[in-house]
């Protein structure tokens, strides 16, 4: 298990294309060895290849993926329509006077953007990423790792790694803020992994939390049903990850 943010930094970027291979565990059999998240070696590699290719073709650039998402993103607030016919009404005058925010909004939103982030730190949503497998014996900070070895880069560590953040140990968008009040950004946010099997999904993920999340706050108030010191925010462990819980809300319309 590789620790810390100077670890995690040395193995997966450093000694990326050792610590490159992929360890097969219970969880990947339903995988059956196929696919590009399952496998090592030259057969990753092309796989890698050929879906970022897809990935970028999907969008024809971030624009369109943008305009995609946006459009999940209306879907949605039709979907909170339908739930609550009294408010209709209301809903459609917000929908039909404000324009959807973009992802060019982002800059103008530090705070949002900190708070996003926060979410996300605090989520740790992959806390032991997906098991890495040693390609070839490697020596790293005096142990040798033999070839074949399942390591596991432990992402919740540098999370909440005390050397890189202001307030690791509670929820503080301040994490994410200069003394300013601008964003920046911190290189131990590492939800997505680091190296080269980070997240392929990464920029697909931002744009989507990011206008998910300013639409939904454009539009609606979220109010609990029970009072905020009896909820429970810390995230439910479920397999190797870390879920959300489920909560009931008022979702108030903003005139
Ligand atoms: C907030 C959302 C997401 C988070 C936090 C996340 C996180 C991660 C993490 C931690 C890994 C493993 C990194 C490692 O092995 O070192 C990973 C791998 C991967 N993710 Fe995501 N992910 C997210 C969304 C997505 C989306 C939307 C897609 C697809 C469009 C995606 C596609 C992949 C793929 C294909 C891999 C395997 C890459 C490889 O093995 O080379 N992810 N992700």
């Amino acid at each position: 298990i590789i620790s810390g943010y100077q670890a995690l930094k040395d193995t997966m970027i450093g000694l990326g294309e050792e610590f490159s291979g992929r360890a097969t565990y219970p969880l990947l059999m339903i995988t059956l060895g196929y696919g590009v998240l399952s496998t090592s070696g030259h057969r990753w590699k092309e796989m890698r290849r050929v879906t970022l290719m897809t990935l970028k073709n999907f969008g024809m650039g971030r624009r369109s993926i943008e305009e995609r998402v946006r459009e999940e993103a209306e879907k949605l607030v039709e979907m909170f329509k339908k739930c609550k016919e009294r408010v209709q009404k209301e809903i459609d005058e917000v929908v039909g006077q404000d324009r959807w925010s973009s992802v060019e909004d982002r800059q103008n939103l530090p705070y949002t953007d900190a708070v996003i982030h926060e979410i996300q730190r605090n989520m740790d949503l992959a806390p032991i990423a997906v098991p890495h497998k040693m390609m070839c014996d490697t020596e790293y900070n005096g142990y040798v790792i033999p070839k074949g070895v399942m390591v596991f880069p432990l992402l919740s560590s540098v999370l909440i790694d005390p050397k890189m953040w202001k307030n690791p140990n509670c929820f503080d968008p301040e994490n994410f803020l200069d003394a300013d009040g601008r964003f920046q950004k911190n290189d131990a946010f590492v939800v997505f992994g680091m190296g080269k099997r980070a997240c392929l999904g990464e920029a697909l993920a931002r744009i989507e939390l990011f206008i998910f999340f300013t639409s939904l706050l454009q539009h609606f108030t979220f109010k609990a049903t029970v009072p905020l010191e009896e909820l429970d925010t810390t995230p439910t462990k479920c397999s190797f990850g870390c879920m959300p819980r489920t909560y009931d809300c008022y979702a108030i319309p903003r005139k």
